[in-house]
């Protein structure tokens, strides 16, 4: 989607150039939706502005005009009305300039904050895929690194090149008037110099381009060195001087190839600045020779003097705009970019998603799933049904695909191949909100919100968050509310450390704190994903006897690796490479003697006092 190509030559990047400027209606439509109001007005201002050169060559030229008519016995009205449109241009010029100054900094921070939330509300609609997908996450990266100074970079850039063509077109008007040639030879010597210009902005171009996952890397390695949650292992590992360096190496090169261009840069400039010196002497000189021919008035020889100087300092100055918009295009080609990714697709018709008590429950029907670019199948026809007031666990080896069943009934993906159904409908069908008012889970990496309790706890079901029996009740059925009444500020405790007055708390307070957020809704069916590795044993076994109370008339399901808590299941499935391979109950998968009961004997055996060696050494290799 880029209009960018890597291996692009000179006319590719004359292309790129233009084709930077296809994206102005989207660049004008961003700007003008951050706030008609504001940007209406810095147009406005930047319009006016740029019209006050083109009014000071004419006021400076009446002034001069009157002056020498008073010493050939002329009036002195003239003099006092150009000396008043010279002092009026001058004070608006100012006035101008400090309301200018107001606009465009109050509209900085509004155009940062809407791209921002642009950003910010378009990767709550992606689709869980994309932020899998390298690519899009990249463009993700990109546009929210770089969203608080690259789009007012661009406005700034757009605003000069509205304001120098402005300038140009009317103060090159004043010069086609006089000699049209005059002006044409100052609006193309810019022109030559473009061609060395395209060549520079074409190796930056590239640089930059080149140097894009470099980039992503160092920001990765500033990122390890200054959060919270790898510290730890930093200091233990004492990883920390090493990757500074490792960062301090790409920074170096990055400075080296940027010293090179600036260098490379300044040497072509300096030369084409000599040039269009030299051009614009020559011309003056003209200018000067036609006045003492007496030809044009003391006053057009001053008016065109300045003239001439500002066609060839403005004209300069656009076409250096145009080129070093270079970074600011790849920037908002890849913020549009990302914004344009489809949204998440529903198949649905709509329809409320009826739960009553004796309805069928939750049924896959020969699902397999694949992640995508992955030709392995995650999941291989997986069959399974929970019925209302039922548990089931699913357990088995690391990688089987207990976590990819519970994504795929949460919806975060699709099953590429069987159904997966909710009273008899397949779960697509249902309107996504009632669906997942209707699921709730706990995953095993679960955020720890560095906010107070009841947030923690109420973000569960974000309509009720600020209801504080409901949040009192859930953190009963979780066992976590006694821990609570012990925290400072019991439910108002801050937790974490991120902010003042934070309060940390163990792994596994965390993990209660965090069940209570899932006990938050009305669901039909909770989803526990190893909800009680961090658990103590009095803790694991209080969390599931609440848990089984709470799922009596609904429908639970828990992954879990600890057999202690398994065996209470109404249901076991063992997963084994993606299939199914054993299914019952722990009575009924202990009779089978398979795998299943060979893993409950190896997990019972550490606590059994006399376990005999080969057990032992079993234990030991896995
Ligand atoms: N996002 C992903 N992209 C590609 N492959 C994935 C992705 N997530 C998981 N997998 C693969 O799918 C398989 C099943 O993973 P899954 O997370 O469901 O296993 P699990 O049984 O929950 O493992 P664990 O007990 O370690 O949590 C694994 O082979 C894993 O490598």
């Amino acid at each position: 989607m880029t209009p960018f190509k890597e291996n692009s030559n000179r006319l590719d990047t004359i292309r790129n150039v233009f084709a930077s400027f296809s994206h102005w209606p989207s660049v004008f439509r961003l700007l003008y939706q951050t706030n008609p109001r504001y940007f209406a007005n810095v147009m406005i201002l930047t319009i006016l502005s740029s019209l006050i050169p083109v009014g000071v060559i004419i006021a400076t030229q009446s002034l001069i005009d009157a002056a020498v008519a008073i010493s050939s016995g002329g009036g002195i009205v003239p003099l006092f009305i150009a000396f008043g449109l010279f002092a009026f241009l001058a004070v608006i010029r100012d006035i101008l300039k400090h309301v200018d100054l107001v606009y465009k900094t109050l509209y900085q921070e509004l155009l940062s904050n809407h791209v921002n939330l642009l950003i910010m509300q378009k990767a709550t609609r992606l689709p869980y895929s994309s932020f899998e997908d390298a690519g899009i996450y990249d463009q993700l990266q990109r546009a929210k690194q770089d969203s608080t100074f690259r789009p007012y970079q661009l406005f700034q850039q757009v605003i000069s090149i509205i304001s120098n063509v402005i300038v140009l077109l009317s103060v090159s008007a004043m010069l086609i008037t006089w000699k049209w040639w005059l002006a044409l030879i100052l609006l193309l010597l810019p022109i030559c110099s473009t061609f060395s210009f395209i060549r520079l902005g074409q190796e930056e171009f590239m640089i930059d381009h080149n140097r894009a996952s470099d980039r992503r890397k160092q920001y990765y390695l500033m990122h390890l060195l200054t959060s919270d949650s790898s510290v730890k292992e930093l200091k233990t590992f004492q990883l920390g001087p090493f990757l500074v360096d490792r960062y301090r190496k790409y920074y170096e090169r990055f400075f080296n190839q940027d010293k090179a261009m600036v260098i490379k840069r300044t040497k072509v400039a300096l030369g084409f600045q000599a040039l269009s010196l030299i051009a614009v002497v020559a011309m003056q000189s003209y200018v000067v020779w036609e006045t003492m021919l007496g030809t044009i008035a003391v006053g057009s020889l001053i008016a065109f003097i300045q003239a001439i100087s500002y066609t060839q300092t403005t004209s300069t100055d656009l076409m250096q705009t145009i080129f070093n918009m270079y970074q600011n295009n790849l920037y908002i080609s890849q913020l549009f970019t990302f914004l344009s990714v489809p949204d998440e697709k529903r198949l649905a018709v709509a329809e409320s998603v009826p739960f009553e008590k004796d309805a069928s429950g939750l049924e896959f029907r020969n699902v397999s799933f694949k992640y995508q670019g992955v030709d392995a199948y995650a999941l291989r026809n997986v069959s399974f049904a929970i019925r209302p007031g039922e548990t089931l666990a699913l357990v088995g080896e690391n990688g089987s695909g207990k976590s990819t069943i519970v994504k795929l009934i949460t919806q975060l993906y699709q099953p590429t191949e069987g159904e997966i159904l909710f009273d008899g409908k397949p779960i697509s069908h249902y309107e996504e909100n009632e669906w997942r008012q209707k699921i709730s889970a706990l995953f095993q990496d679960f955020i720890k919100y560095e906010m107070a309790v009841n947030e923690n706890i109420g973000f569960g079901n974000y309509r009720k968050a600020d209801d504080e029996a409901a949040i009192i009740d859930a953190s009963k059925q979780a066992g976590a509310d006694e821990m609570i009444k012990r925290f400072p500020q019991q439910f108002h405790t801050q937790l974490g450390k991120w902010f003042a007055e934070g309060y940390q708390i163990s792994g596994g307070q965390w993990q209660r704190i965090a069940i209570s957020r899932a006990y938050m809704r009305d669901a039909a069916l909770y989803i526990l994903d190893e909800p009680t590795a961090a658990l103590d044993p009095q803790a694991e076994q209080e969390v599931f006897t609440r848990f089984r109370e709470l799922t009596q008339n609904k429908m639970g399901l828990f992954i879990s690796h600890r057999f202690s808590t398994v065996r209470y299941a109404n249901q076991i499935l063992v997963l084994k490479q993606g299939e199914i391979i054993e299914a019952g109950t722990h009575k009924e998968l202990l009779a089978e003697d398979g795998v299943y009961a060979s893993l409950f004997h190896i997990q019972a055996s550490f606590y059994l006092e006399e376990t005999d060696e080969s057990t032992r050494q079993m234990v030991g290799q896995m």
